[in-house]
């Protein structure tokens, strides 16, 4: 964790680079390997059990949460190899109780899981607001509102005969101040893009870092999941994303006449809506 002078220069130079980096030693083990395994018996249910939790009522109309994949928004759309389950979990009082009712520790683990996150990703973003020179270490913190909202994206990647035709999951940047991610068993997949070209993360518990706030000092990066012929491969995604109706804007900490605001000033819901309407033309321009 981020104390001291070494580890902030370290953790700068991780943002500045890749945008993301690993946390380990985080105290949060036990509930984490209690929540892979929960998650790992729910998805090896038979089809039918998974489907009475799916995100297509009454079998077509799409809605966030649930086991399922993506909106199909055309027939051209190339589906993800995956898997998900995808929960709100905050604010606590809008938590779905018909979560996965199987197996029995599912709700547990991931309450106690979602305590233990927040603690992170508190210290985290406390160093971030240290590192930017923000006079006020809970800056970001005091961002997210009254009723900030946190998704959990369990993903589950099949293992696929033909890794060269398929994608886990298509490139793209998460919509959040900050991500938490988790991977289980060693399985490799995760790619980050830089410089126009996709690198490997080496899996282990790791931390996706994204921030709309920083006035373009923090970037999310974009990244995606390939697959993987041999093993199936299961992670977590914890998505802190701000209270929909605040509005954001560059801290005034982090404008001057040297770095103008490269931001509007906007409601986070908007912001969210503009991110997954423009995001892929924005893609093909960087990766072309
Ligand atoms: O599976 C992973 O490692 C990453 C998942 C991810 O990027 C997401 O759920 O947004
Ligand atoms: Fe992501």
């Amino acid at each position: 964790m981020p104390d001291g002078d070494g580890e902030a220069a370290k953790l700068r130079r991780a943002l500045d680079s890749w945008g993301l980096f690993q946390v380990t030693n985080h105290g949060i083990e036990d509930s984490l390997l209690e929540l892979m395994g929960a998650s790992k018996e729910f998805f090896r249910q038979p089809l039918q059990a998974k489907q009475e939790f799916s995100n297509l009522n009454d079998g077509n109309q799409f809605r966030a949460e649930g086991y399922g994949n993506d909106k199909v928004r055309s027939k051209e759309q190339i589906l993800d190899w995956s898997n998900r389950i995808y929960l709100k979990v905050e604010p606590e009082d809008e938590r779905n109780l018909a979560l996965p009712k199987h197996p029995n520790s599912f709700r547990d683990a991931l309450h106690e899981f979602t305590m233990g996150c927040r603690r992170v990703k508190s210290i985290v973003l406390r160093a971030m607001a240290r590192i930017s020179g923000l006079d006020d270490d809970e800056y970001f913190l005091k961002q997210f509102g009254d009723r900030a909202t946190v998704h959990a994206r369990f993903n589950c990647y099949p293992p696929c005969p033909r890794p060269d035709l398929a994608m886990g999951m298509k490139p793209h940047s998460d919509g959040t101040v900050i991500t938490v991610v988790l991977v289980g068993d060693g399985a490799d997949g995760l790619q980050v893009l830089r410089d126009g070209a996709w690198y490997s993360v080496p899996s282990s518990p790791h931390t996706l870092l994204i921030n709309v706030m920083s006035n373009g000092m923090f970037r999310s990066p974009v990244h995606r999941v390939v697959t993987g012929a041999e093993k199936e491969r299961i992670s977590l995604a914890m998505f802190y994303a701000l209270d929909p109706e605040r509005v954001i804007e560059p801290a005034a900490g982090l404008v001057d006449e040297k770095r103008p605001a490269l931001y509007k000033k906007m409601e986070a819901r908007d912001f969210l809506v503009g991110l997954s309407e423009h995001f892929l033309e924005a893609l093909d321009l960087l990766t072309r």
